[in-house]
C-alpha cells in the first residue's frame, strides 16, 4: 500500500441549484441538525472581496455582477476546509463546482483527498428564482435582474453540465426546492439520513 492511511478523507456533500433555489438555506438547516461544516464558494469570496488589501477584490466583484465564475485558483475550497480542521463530521460544499475549471481545480487538489458522498440538486422555476433574489435583503450587489439573467445563463450553460457529469456516477439526489421551505427541508433531511448521516 501506498500512501498515507492515517489521513482522514473529508467527507463531502455538494449543494448546486440554481441562483435563489434555496442552497444556503437548506445548508443552514442540515449543518445544525447532523454536526457539518457549511463552506459556501460564494461566502467565501465575497470575504475575500472585503478583505482590507485583498489583490482579488476587484477581480471577485467583476464577477459576481457579471456572473461569471471566479477562476478556481482564486476560489480555493480546500484551504477553507483544511483551516476548518478535521474534527468536522464532514462539509456541505454549497456553490461549488459550479464549473469545469472549478471542478478540474477540485479535482487536482482533491483527489485522494475526500469522499463524495452525493450532490444534492435543488431544483426551482427561474420565476420563483428570480422572486427571491430580489427579495432575499442582503444588500448583495448581484440580486437585481439584469446580474440575475447573467447568473441564470451562467447556471444553464456551466453548472448543469457539472450536475451531469455527477449523474452518471449516481450522485445526484434531486430535490424540488420551488415549494414551502418546510417541505423541501423535509425532503433533504431525508436524503441525508439515506446516505447515513
Ligand atoms: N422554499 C423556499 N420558499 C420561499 N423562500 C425561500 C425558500 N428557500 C429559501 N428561500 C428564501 O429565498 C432566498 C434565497 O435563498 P438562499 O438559501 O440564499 O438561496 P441560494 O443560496 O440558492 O441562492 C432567501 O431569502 C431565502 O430565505
Ligand atoms: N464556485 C463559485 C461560487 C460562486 N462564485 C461567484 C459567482 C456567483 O454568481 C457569485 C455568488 O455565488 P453564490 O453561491 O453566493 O450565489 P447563490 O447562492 O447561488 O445566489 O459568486 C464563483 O465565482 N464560483
Ligand atoms: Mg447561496
Amino acid at each position: 500500500m501506498t500512501g498515507d492511511s492515517s489521513q482522514k478523507l473529508f467527507k463531502v456533500v455538494f449543494i448546486l441549484g440554481p441562483p435563489g433555489s434555496g442552497k444556503g438555506t437548506c445548508c443552514h438547516a442540515i449543518q445544525k441538525n447532523h454536526g457539518l461544516i457549511h463552506l459556501s464558494a460564494g461566502d467565501l469570496l465575497r470575504e475575500e472581496r472585503q478583505r482590507e488589501g485583498s489583490e482579488v477584490g476587484a477581480l471577485i466583484e467583476a464577477h459576481i455582477r457579471n456572473g461569471t465564475i471566479v477562476p478556481v485558483e482564486i476560489t480555493c475550497m480546500f484551504q477553507a476546509m483544511r483551516a476548518a480542521g478535521d474534527s468536522a463530521k464532514g462539509f456541505l460544499v454549497d456553490g461549488f463546482p459550479r464549473n469545469q475549471d472549478n471542478l478540474d481545480g477540485w479535482k487536482r487538489q482533491m483527489s485522494g483527498k475526500v469522499d463524495e458522498k452525493f450532490v444534492l440538486f435543488l431544483t426551482c422555476p427561474t420565476d420563483d428564482c428570480i422572486k427571491r433574489c430580489l427579495n432575499r435583503g442582503e444588500g448583495r450587489s448581484d440580486d437585481n435582474e439584469e446580474s440575475f439573467r447573467k447568473r441564470i445563463d451562467t447556471y444553464n450553460s456551466q453548472t448543469l453540465p457539472i450536475v451531469e457529469f455527477y449523474k452518471k456516477q449516481g450522485l445526484v439526489r434531486e430535490v424540488n426546492s420551488g415549494r414551502p421551505i418546510e417541505q423541501v427541508l423535509e425532503d433533504v433531511e431525508r436524503v441525508f439520513t439515506e446516505a447515513g448521516f
